[in-house]
């Protein structure tokens, strides 16, 4: 006879959550955990590949037939998922107790805090989730406390544990809040905090060593906050899920023929480009990096959605003899192979932890939100990576890109953040080491206690 806890794991709809919380679920099936994954009945329409021993379901935004897009505006859509999200919640945790699959536990995107009012309800455990660095989550809960006002007035800050921050090295909402659409994702990011301090657990896909300061303070704050990650394939860090080499939750479809490409490619002379699964480009910046990534006359591989193609200049050659654009990629796979030689980056969180976890040095070129922090930890901090430098319109011009590009490619600096790259590759494999690694033993504490919390489902 054996017991098996039942965890229910709620992510946000959007690539950049749901990566690192699949990942959480499988490390979870792995430990011995049941896990139901569930996020919003559009998106989880869209994902592919889902491993047959996660069960998924979904809860109603509201928009049954667009998300995001039907709602027209960010605002007008997380005011309704927000009405509609929790009764939602309820209806399906109580289908699965009727079916005989209640649930022990609620591990909650940090993004939607009222799933733990629902646990609290049900009398279940509830652990957030964090998504994002936690620098930036020590920053936005400062906000949340008003002990830092947007738009901020002082052009450096001190936060503890922090390294002092220039108003230009703040999340974008610092500095640009105008419209209600970027006070609807500072609100989303400073809402995590709303309640967190009831949470029975606060993990983080982070590990212990990247920020020894910032997680000793927040475990003052939260003395149940653990990291827990790098959460990606284990494939590429510890090996030990078998053949899990892809998260298996891509809304996109990855166009396998650029691995060819780059086999033919000789060690360490490509640049990798990719703006994540979020943001848009304007045109003149794509035409900018277009021409940056050409002019440095390197091989290169730019990731350029379908949605954003339309923006490439129209002399631009989707194939050459230098370089392949392709609309998405298995990313892990190309960062881990040994013709790239750095990745040029919007500092998205899971983009940060998959080049730091791969050994990959950096040229940043954040776009919003946590990207512009997590830049600045990749070059003053870790020392991975260089930022290109922006004009008086905030624009990565051509020519300044392919700077950076030969500083990397070409220079002796680029060869000493290869070998900080490599040093933190070497850090986050140990932490996820079942050999005493921090965010195994963290994971593992966090296992222990569920297979201890009340409502246990006995399998036979
Ligand atoms: O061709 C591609 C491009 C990306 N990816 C994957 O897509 C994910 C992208 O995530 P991330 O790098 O975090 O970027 P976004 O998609 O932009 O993520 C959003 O969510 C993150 C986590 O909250 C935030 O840090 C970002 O600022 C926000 O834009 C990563 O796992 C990549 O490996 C691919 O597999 N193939």
């Amino acid at each position: 006879m054996a017991i098996k806890p039942h965890c229910l794991v709620l992510s946000f709809p959007g690539q950049g959550h749901i990566n690192p919380m699949i990942q959480l679920s499988k490390l979870l099936v792995h430990e011995g955990v049941k896990v139901t994954l569930a996020t919003t009945c559009f998106y989880s329409n869209t994902l592919q590949n889902v491993p047959p021993y996660i069960s998924l379901e979904s809860i109603s935004d509201g928009f049954h037939n667009g998300g995001f897009g039907e709602a027209g505006t960010f605002k007008a859509y997380l005011a309704r998922f927000w009405q509609v999200g929790p009764p939602s919640l309820v209806d399906l945790i109580e289908k699965l107790a009727k079916l005989g699959n209640p649930i022990d536990c609620i591990i909650y995107d940090s993004a939607l805090p009222w799933a733990l009012d629902v646990a609290k309800r049900f009398g279940i455990v509830g652990a957030s989730y964090f998504t994002q660095n936690t620098a930036v989550n020590s920053i936005y809960y400062h906000v949340q406390l008003g002990k830092i006002k947007v738009p901020l007035i002082e052009s450096e800050i001190s936060l503890p544990s922090i390294p002092k921050l220039q108003l230009c090295d703040m999340p974008s909402f610092f500095n640009n809040c105008e419209d209600d659409e970027d006070l609807a994702v500072l609100g989303l990011a400073t809402g995590q905090f709303s309640n967190v301090n009831k949470a029975d657990w606060v993990l983080c896909n982070s590990f212990y060593e990247l920020d020894k300061e910032v997680a000793d303070w927040t475990m003052k704050i939260w003395p149940k906050f653990r990291t827990i990650g790098p959460n990606i394939p284990s494939v590429f860090l510890d090996k030990r899920i078998k053949d899990d080499e892809d998260y298996g939750a891509a809304a996109f479809k990855s166009e396998e023929e650029c691995m060819e490409w780059l086999h033919n490619k000789p060690n360490g002379s490509v640049v990798y480009a990719s703006f994540g699964s979020l943001v848009p480009l304007d045109e003149e910046q794509m035409r900018e990096i277009a021409y940056g990534l050409r002019d440095s006359n390197h091989y290169f591989l730019w990731v350029v959605r379908t949605s954003e193609e339309i923006k490439l200049p129209k002399d631009f050659a989707k194939k050459s003899e230098k370089g392949l654009v392709v609309t998405w990629c298995s990313q892990l796979k190309v960062l881990a192979h040994e013709s790239v030689a750095c990745f040029v980056t919007h500092c998205g969180w899971n983009s940060t932890l998959e080049t730091l976890s791969l050994g990959v040095p950096t040229i940043a070129v954040p776009q919003w939100s946590d990207q512009i922090t997590n830049a600045k930890y990749m070059v003053d901090v870790w020392k991975v990576g260089i930022r290109v430098p922006i004009d008086e319109k905030k624009i990565v011009k051509s020519e300044a890109l392919r700077d950076c590009i030969k500083e990397m490619m070409e220079c002796e600096k680029g060869k000493g953040m290869k070998k900080n790259a490599m040093e933190w590759k070497s850090l986050a494999l140990k932490a996820v080491s079942d050999e005493g690694g921090s965010s195994y033993k963290n994971m593992i504490e966090f296992v222990n206690s569920l297979f201890t919390c009340s409502q246990l489902e006995v399998i036979t």
